[in-house]
């Protein structure tokens, strides 16, 4: 099952998939219902036997273009319909959907016992204490390309050990670990100083260094939020404290991030910055699938660099480590805060240091609920819808 099939994620999903027909069959797709002609094309092509469109507008034309397509594919409308396909029978989902929208998709993949292969990393931010109760330890095997690296790296639990909810792949005990190091490029503005950010341009934040991804992660590497969601992602898939996680800045993104282990070892996962290997390894888990992308060219010289971030240039990783310390719904509202400048920004109503400016400030102004394990989805979905008016409200302010 491939959720998101028409953006980053989703279609190079396909590509590792049509490369190994023997291995995969996809039963369903779902997107949001912008690109009919692209899902379509989809879904006709891999003979699947549903598909889920989130707009219900673009669900009548939907089934007119699968009919000129010669598919009989059942079409699904709504948020409903998405989160129907997520928990339809197969042996995996891929959660490939953009932003906090993709969390009824992941909870219903874990309540209704899927594999979930998940690169939407906002739905478990979000969700972080929803997902944790729904998930059996190891349901989830991470997509996100530096938690992919450090499940590789980080011991796998022992009989009778808890388990987190990303099953590590290292024999060791747990307790030899000493943190978690995770990898970040450091964006399109990396090396600039505040002073330097006031002026950028969609364009320029669009024009990542070493990964073709989507609008609102391209952005957010920029700011480096996407890291500061990664940190609070880790935390949650391995169970490692906020003051153990660290992230250094390695620009040519072929470290994927480290396991250190007490006694001085570093553990580390290295491939080309290509997802397909990512989703490769989520979607074939426990196996691994051969020739996903090409490996490293061990016969060129090449550099690797490794460099502390500017915590003072770019504050969405300290912010990020607050919020999800504090937990309940605070990493909620720092994401939904988020999209909503980064929506902002994207049309050129909002500067890019103000992204995080108007995130630290809706935060600051957040009152915390109910502790984590009793948090309610309404009170999730309250305290989200609060921080995009509040954002909102803020950017209007501001213009
Ligand atoms: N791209 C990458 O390399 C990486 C991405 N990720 C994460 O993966 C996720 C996807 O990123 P990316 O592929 O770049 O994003 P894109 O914007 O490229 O694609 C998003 C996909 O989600 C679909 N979609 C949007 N809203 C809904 C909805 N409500 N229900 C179902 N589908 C919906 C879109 O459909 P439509 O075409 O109709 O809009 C599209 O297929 C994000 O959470 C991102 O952080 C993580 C690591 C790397
Ligand atoms: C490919 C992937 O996993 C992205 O999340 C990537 O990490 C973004 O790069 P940054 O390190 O610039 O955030
Ligand atoms: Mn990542």
């Amino acid at each position: 099952m491939i959720l998101g099939s028409t953006g980053s994620i989703g279609t190079q999903a396909i590509e590792v998939v049509t490369a190994d027909p023997d291995r995969f069959r996809v039963v369903g797709l779902a997107a949001g219902g912008g690109r009919a002609d692209l899902l379509a094309d989809q879904a006709a092509a891999l003979g699947v036997e549903a598909v889920a469109v989130a707009d219900p507008r673009a669900a009548e034309g939907l089934s007119a273009r699968l009919r000129e397509r010669g598919s009989a594919a059942k079409v699904l409308a709504g948020a409903e319909g998405v989160a129907e396909l997520a928990a339809w029978e197969c042996d995996v989902v891929l959660n490939g959907i953009t932003g906090a929208l993709g969390l009824e998709s992941t909870l219903a993949a874990l309540r209704a016992g899927r594999l979930l292969a998940l690169a939407n990393k906002e739905s478990l931010i979000i969700g972080g204490p929803l997902v944790r109760r729904a998930a059996e330890p190891g349901q989830i095997v991470p997509v996100d390309s530096e938690h992919f690296a450090l499940a590789q790296c980080f011991p796998r639990a022992a009989p009778g050990e808890l388990a987190s909810l990303a099953q590590g792949q290292v024999d060791a005990p747990l307790d030899e670990v000493r943190r978690l190091v995770i990898t970040a490029s450091g964006g399109p503005f990396r090396a600039r100083g505040r002073d330097e950010l006031a002026g950028v341009t969609p364009a320029e934040a669009m024009n990542h260094p070493t990964w073709d991804m989507g609008p609102v992660i391209t952005v957010n590497s920029a700011t480096l939020v996407n890291k500061g969601l990664e940190v609070i992602e880790a935390h949650l898939l391995f169970d490692i404290p906020f003051d153990r996680i660290e992230v250094v800045v390695h620009p040519q993104s072929v470290i994927h991030s480290m396991v250190e282990y007490v006694d001085g070892s570093t553990l580390a996962q290295a491939s080309p910055p290509s997802m397909r290997i990512p989703i490769a390894y989520g979607i074939g888990w426990p196996e691994r699938v051969g020739a996903a992308a090409p490996p490293i060219d061990w016969t060129s010289a090449h550099t690797w660099t490794f460099a502390p971030l500017d915590h003072e240039a770019f504050p969405a990783v300290s912010l990020a480590c607050e919020v999800g310390a504090a937990g309940g719904t605070a990493p909620a509202v720092y994401n939904a805060a988020n999209e909503v400048a980064v929506a902002a920004f994207l049309d050129e109503t909002l500067a890019f240091p103000a992204i995080v400016d108007t995130v630290a400030q809706v935060v600051s102004e957040h009152r915390a609920g109910a502790a984590a394990s009793d948090l309610s989805p309404a009170e999730l979905y309250a305290a989200d819808d609060w921080a995009r008016r509040r954002a909102r409200e803020l950017i209007a302010r501001a213009a």
